[in-house]
């Protein structure tokens, strides 16, 4: 089923069960590697999303701001984008050009992410896809400026979203999650990855 909200494209359901196994399988190797950290905002506050990336940059930011980087903070590169969540990208996009960010954040007991906007890209005609594992997550839509209405919707394991066209500076964000709906993670707690073409 596909829900069209405020431009942006929301797949209910799109990866079955098993498929979702599949991606938290091949995601192991890349939270292996590239382990999950606290980024804090440019004000230094803590964000309480954990956040990795896989790909050739990934997305970082301390007190020198909000940033794609070629490493980790730890110093390693980034593991590869695994193939399965390529093939959702090409699936939902039908695209040549592939991304070369997958923003993995992981939300545990009472995480959150505020409204922004994905503006850290160099060209914002492409889209980004979003991919919800786990734990249902309360996501927010805006608009394009701050402030104004928003709409929400519970995003839940296996949903894709596409945020292109109009919806693609739009803001949005993350206001809670069920904990312990899913029992995709044995640990519960909910997985979003982001798919970006950053430059
Ligand atoms: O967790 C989500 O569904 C949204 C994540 C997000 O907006 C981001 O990583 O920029
Ligand atoms: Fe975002």
């Amino acid at each position: 089923m596909r829900i069209t909200l405020r431009g942006f494209e929301i797949f209910k359901g799109r990866l079955d069960a098993p498929a979702q196994r599949a991606l938290i399988a091949a995601l192991r190797p890349v939270l292996q590697a590239a382990p999950l950290v606290s980024p804090q905002t440019p004000y230094g506050k803590a964000m309480s999303v954990r956040m990795t990336s896989a790909g050739a940059v990934g997305w970082y930011s301390d007190r020198k701001g909000y940033r794609y980087m070629p490493q980790h903070p730890q110093g390693t590169a980034w593991p590869d984008i695994p193939q399965p969540v390529l093939d959702i990208w090409d699936d939902v996009t039908g695209l040549e050009r592939r991304p070369d960010c997958c923003l993995v954040n992981y939300y545990g007991e009472g995480a959150r992410m505020g409204l922004h906007q994905d503006k850290d890209e160099a060209d914002f005609s492409w889209p980004v896809v979003s991919v919800s594992l786990g734990d249902d997550g309360l996501f927010r839509i805006g608009n394009r400026t701050p402030g104004g209405s928003t709409e929400s919707i519970w995003l839940t394991s296996g949903d894709v979203v596409v945020m292109g066209g109009e919806a693609r500076l739009a803001y949005h964000g993350l206001d809670r999650i069920r904990f312990k709906s899913s029992r995709l993670l044995s640990k519960g707690g909910r997985l979003n990855l982001t798919l970006r073409v950053t430059s």
